[in-house]
């Protein structure tokens, strides 16, 4: 059973008429985008969406699903994805590096929803954390983190030789501090350091956490 993509769908069948719809990034965002795109065709569901990245930017062009932007329209609803979600529905993205766009766009929705598979829960988060900076900052940023204790590297790019290059230019750094005690507080320490955007801890913000399990669907 796909458990993404069965979280996924489902969360798309609440979409209505007349909302502005927040489009996620990655593997779960992919399947709420195709299901959207579906009900568009089929049932004439009439929405305006905003992506919040170039991938989400792309299916929904494939989709035929109206795009539009949030210096356009403020946002109904919201629907990610996350790689990890603790118990306190803290959360860690940035997997698809696009979490700076992500979290404008999520944290503005009058709803957040996150879509996830349980392998995403956990009790603390304790994945890297990535940290989008300016190019020109990012070795002083890397000697900032390291003295704040954390593991660090510049992530490569899969599809070249060298770093990966975020949609808005950027690099990205992932920060390993291990498990994480007090996400908001490093949240907020991380993005104090000049040259860094935005960092893949969202402490505030969600309203529905929807969790694909073997067992069927579950709301945290
Ligand atoms: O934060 C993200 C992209 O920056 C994604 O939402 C996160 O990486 C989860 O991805 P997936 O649904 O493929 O597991």
């Amino acid at each position: 059973m796909n458990l993404k993509k069965m979280v996924a769908y489902k969360v798309a069948e609440e979409i209505k008429d007349g909302q502005v719809v927040g489009l996620g990034t990655g593997s779960t965002a992919r399947y709420f985008i195709e299901r959207v795109g579906m009900r568009i065709q089929k049932e004439e569901l009439d929405i305006l969406a905003v992506p919040t990245s170039y991938q989400s930017l792309f299916l929904a062009r494939d989709w035929e699903i109206p795009i539009t932007s949030i210096t356009q329209h403020d946002i109904d609803v919201a629907v990610d994805g996350a790689d990890e979600v603790d118990k306190d529905l803290n959360l860690l993205k940035g997997g698809g590096a696009a979490h700076t766009k992500e979290k404008i766009i999520d944290y503005s929705a009058s709803e957040f929803i996150v879509i996830i598979d349980d392998s995403k829960l956990t009790d603390k988060l304790e994945r890297p954390v990535p940290v989008e900076v300016i190019p020109t900052s990012s070795r002083l940023v890397c000697e900032e983190l390291n003295s704040m204790g954390a593991k660090v590297k510049i992530r490569m790019s899969d599809a070249k030789d060298g770093p990966l290059i975020t949609d808005n230019g950027n690099f990205i750094i992932d920060a390993d501090f291990g498990s994480i005690d007090d996400p908001s507080k490093l949240e907020y320490e991380i993005n104090n350091i000049p040259g860094v955007l935005e960092n893949g801890i969202f402490s505030r913000g969600v309203d529905r956490v929807i969790v694909g399990t073997k067992d069927g669907i579950m709301e945290l």
